[in-house]
């Protein structure tokens, strides 16, 4: 096993009776990471993400955690596991405080200062008074962040967390997120959010039905895709027959004043167009975010 491998899983399937959740999934998260798990509606992501978790058993496969083999007879690991799947659970009528000092019965070992330092650490006051149910969807995400973290995990797993959040609130829990990461945590989580996920994960894995699509860094995935470049003229209409002699050049769409084609890099585009006495007024090009490429992968899978 790999030094830095926090997480393996190995082929994990899931039936429940005919219906096949998850058919095959595997996957390798790095000590450190943001790992980021995409995929659309019904892909297989909560069932993946409660068998990682020890909540839902796997039909097949196998789940490493630090180099531990998790079984029902073998679940200690996962007490190096904090979760926060979907909405927060907590006591509405205490304050944050008092909702660690609960929690904190259930660790003897953690000593007192530790209820004040893990609010401090999600960015909650610990001072202050306030009742739960009165916080804004933040403060409750953050509390529930807290509560998954109380037990100082090294690994920390969220199904949706920006469901219900505001652009404050997604702001604030990117900052989180990038914070815990500093202080060592790794974490994996589950998004709909592709802009977010592009912005907070380090790898993604791409789930469609039941299955695992691609695995990788971001930075992989966006400098590999296809990029487009978009050519303005004063006179489009001198240069379309121009680009459609050239042999590797595809004419992705063409506009008023524009035409956007792909297969080539923007400084050949520029030497074959001076070359043919053309010379464009703007050359843009156009890199594909995550949100082009989850489409463009989801839509090969289907196809
Ligand atoms: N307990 C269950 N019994 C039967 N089928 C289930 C059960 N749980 C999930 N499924 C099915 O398994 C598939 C995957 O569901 P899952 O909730 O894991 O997907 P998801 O990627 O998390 O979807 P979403 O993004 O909508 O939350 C779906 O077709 C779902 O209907």
């Amino acid at each position: 096993m790999h030094q830095n491998l926090l997480l393996e899983a190995q082929h994990l399937q899931k039936y429940y009776g005919t219906v096949h959740s998850v058919e095959d999934v595997s996957l390798q998260v790095q000590q450190g990471e943001i790992f980021g798990f995409l995929g659309p509606n019904g892909a297989g992501k909560s069932t993946t993400i409660g068998m990682l978790l020890g909540l839902i058993y796997p039909t097949a496969g196998k789940i490493f955690l630090m180099g531990q083999e998790i079984t029902p007879l073998h679940t200690r690991p996962l007490r190096q596991v904090g979760a926060l799947v979907e909405f927060p659970a907590f006591m509405p009528d205490l304050s944050a405080r008092a909702n660690l000092k609960q929690l904190s019965i259930l660790y003897p070992h953690l000593p007192t200062a530790h209820v004040d330092r893990t609010l401090e650490m999600v960015g909650l006051n610990p001072a202050d008074k306030k009742k739960a149910r009165h916080f804004s969807t933040g403060m409750k995400q953050r509390l529930g962040v807290a509560i998954a973290l109380f037990n100082q995990p090294r690994l920390l797993i969220l199904d949706e967390p920006t469901n219900g959040l505001d652009p404050a609130g997604i702001y604030e829990l990117r900052a989180l997120l990038h914070s815990l990461k500093e202080q060592g945590i790794t974490i994996i989580l589950s998004s709909h959010l592709l802009h977010e996920v592009e912005l907070i994960c380090d790898r993604i894995a791409v789930m469609q039905h039941g299955r695992v699509l691609t695995q990788r860094s971001i930075k992989d995935l966006t400098s590999q895709a296809t990029e487009t470049i978009r050519l303005t003229f004063a006179q489009p209409e001198r240069a379309l027959p121009v680009l459609r002699q050239h042999g590797r050049l595809r004419i992705v769409q063409v506009a008023d004043q524009s035409i956007e084609v792909e297969g080539i890099t923007s400084e050949e585009a520029i030497i074959y167009l001076v070359q043919h006495q053309l010379v464009p007024h703007e050359v843009h090009i156009v890199r594909p975010d995550l949100e082009s490429i989850f489409l463009q992968l989801t839509e090969q899978a289907r196809s």
